[in-house]
């Protein structure tokens, strides 16, 4: 036998469709033995949830071959203030989160590119042969680094991913049509997302093969892992893009991220800022492929970690002493950016002078805000958590009015106000997750705190605790 090879079986994840409400969600919650997380290793009738047996053969290196293993890791975020705004150049705000999703690139020599998705599907493979066929195919322009996608591939990619996943589940006639059909009878909840992001790592490769001159596609194998919810505003699918692009960038030696020259002051493998802007370009492609219009903000705050401003395209490091203490609560409701986006584009296209003034509106609240984690050194004081809770409050109310709410969000909003505390929802809405910044006077009074968690618990939604600012895209060391 050949190179690394995973075994795993079919995955899913169990999230409710977002047009359910609050108390349905609840009814069905308590009706169905759901208390587990969404990592865990089960069954129920509606879904199928991941059993891994992630072997790992690797008898490249038992034959004494030289073969290349890459490992990287990248966060999630939060935003504290400006999503929708931002993708019509308003400011945004977004600290990263303490949660990554991880990959491992091994080189094998089977002659196929095989990815693992723990989260989604066993692995799917294709022959490098005909990768490398769209790769003689492609161009890529080497000097702007290209700034649209090019149709052209994501059309034969599409075709291409749409045939693997029938055969992966031996239905359908083999020619792309019915990809809808197979992926329900897998029970993936969306299918147009699931393959997607196969779309978008396919892209990835095929364009920076190019780019490094390779003739041919390499053989290779990834295995991604998350602690990220997927599809609940958390930037599950930035940061996977900042991990395929920074593990092939390396793979193929356009990046070389190395000890001597990348360690940052605590001992971490942190790339080169040239190293970050090229990640950050291409993992922003990706995440153009799976978001639609994206902004940009998710996958730099994915590379750079931290705090970030974003603006109109440009990135500013947010140096701040102000320390949040945040909440993010999980509806456990699914929902999918790109038709997020695509709610409110329709809104603004059809109430222009309603909806610029409240996209106007959230852009004060984010520059506001920017001055206060400026300013702010240690917890907030009284006046600044005062600030801070009335423009959370706010721009949830203009939120809702460009329709990106959920009952579930509002749900959480209401909990957190009659205790006293702000809350918002974070990423695109319509589900997914808020976030609940902490009063300093709850942090003391721990009581009031884990009377709230239990409400939250209560409700049927999951409270975690969460870790800001760390650190953006990382290189593990490998054994
Ligand atoms: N770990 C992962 N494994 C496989 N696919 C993933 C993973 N994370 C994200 N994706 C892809 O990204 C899609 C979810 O992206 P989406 O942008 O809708 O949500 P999100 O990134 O979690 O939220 P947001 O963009 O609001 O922060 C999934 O349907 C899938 O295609
Ligand atoms: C909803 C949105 O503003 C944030 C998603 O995390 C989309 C984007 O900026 O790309």
């Amino acid at each position: 036998m050949e190179g690394p090879m995973y075994v795993g079986t079919v995955t899913g994840i169990n999230r409710s469709p977002a047009t359910e409400t609050a108390k349905a969600i609840s009814a069905r919650k308590r009706t169905s033995q759901h208390n587990r997380s969404r990592n865990d290793v089960s069954s129920s009738d509606d879904c199928i949830f991941f059993h891994s047996e992630l072997k790992f053969l690797n008898p490249g290196v038992m034959a004494g071959l030289n073969l290349r293993h890459i490992k990287v890791s990248a966060p999630g975020k939060i935003i504290l203030h400006g999503e929708h705004a931002v993708v019509y150049q308003k400011t945004a705000i977004a600290l990263s989160l303490g949660l990554r999703t991880r990959l491992d690139l091994r080189e094998t020599n089977d002659g196929r590119v095989t990815i693992f998705m723990e989260r989604f599907f066993k692995e799917i493979t294709w022959k490098t042969d005909d990768l490398t066929s769209l790769l003689e195919t492609t161009k890529v322009d080497a000097e702007t680094l290209e700034t649209t996608l090019d149709q052209e591939l994501l059309d034969r990619l599409q075709q291409l991913v749409g045939s693997s996943l029938i055969q992966d589940v031996g239905i359908g006639n083999g020619d792309g049509s019915d990809v809808q059909f197979r992926v329900e009878a897998a029970k993936l909840k969306d299918p147009s997302t699931q393959s997607i992001a196969l779309v978008g790592f396919l892209y990835l490769l095929i364009k920076l093969c190019k780019l490094a001159g390779r003739s041919t596609v390499p053989s290779l194998s990834f295995a991604i892992q998350s602690e990220i919810a997927i599809g609940a505003g958390l930037g599950s699918s930035a940061s996977l893009a900042v991990c395929l692009a920074s593990a092939i960038l390396a793979f193929l030696g356009v990046i070389v991220v190395d000890a001597k020259t990348c360690r940052d002051s605590v001992g971490k493998l942190v790339p080169q800022a040239d190293q970050l802007a090229l990640i950050n370009h291409w993992a922003f492609l990706v995440d153009k492929i799976i978001h639609g219009n994206a902004s940009g903000i998710d996958n730099s705050v994915s590379t750079y970690g931290g705090v970030i401003k974003f603006a109109n395209g440009q990135m500013t490091r947010v140096q701040s002493r102000l320390k949040l203490d945040v909440v993010v609560v999980d509806t456990g409701v699914e929902r999918n950016t790109k038709r997020m986006v695509e709610i409110v584009r329709r809104r603004k296209k059809l109430y222009p002078l309603i909806i610029n003034p409240i996209l106007d509106a959230i852009d004060g609240i984010s520059n506001t805000s920017f001055t206060l984690l400026q300013h702010g050194n240690g917890s907030p004081t009284a006046e600044e958590y005062e600030a801070l809770s009335e423009l959370i409050s706010i721009n949830q109310h203009l939120l809702c009015v460009l329709g990106v709410s959920h009952p579930g969000l509002d749900a959480i909003c209401a909990t957190a106000a009659r205790l006293g505390q702000a809350a918002k929802l974070t990423g695109a809405g319509g589900g997914g997750c808020a976030i609940v910044v902490l009063d300093p006077d709850i942090i003391k009074f721990e009581r009031l705190r884990e009377s709230m968690m239990t409400e939250f618990r209560q409700l049927e939604f999951k409270p975690h605790t969460a870790d800001l600012g760390g650190p953006g895209v990382l290189f593990h060391p490998v054994s």
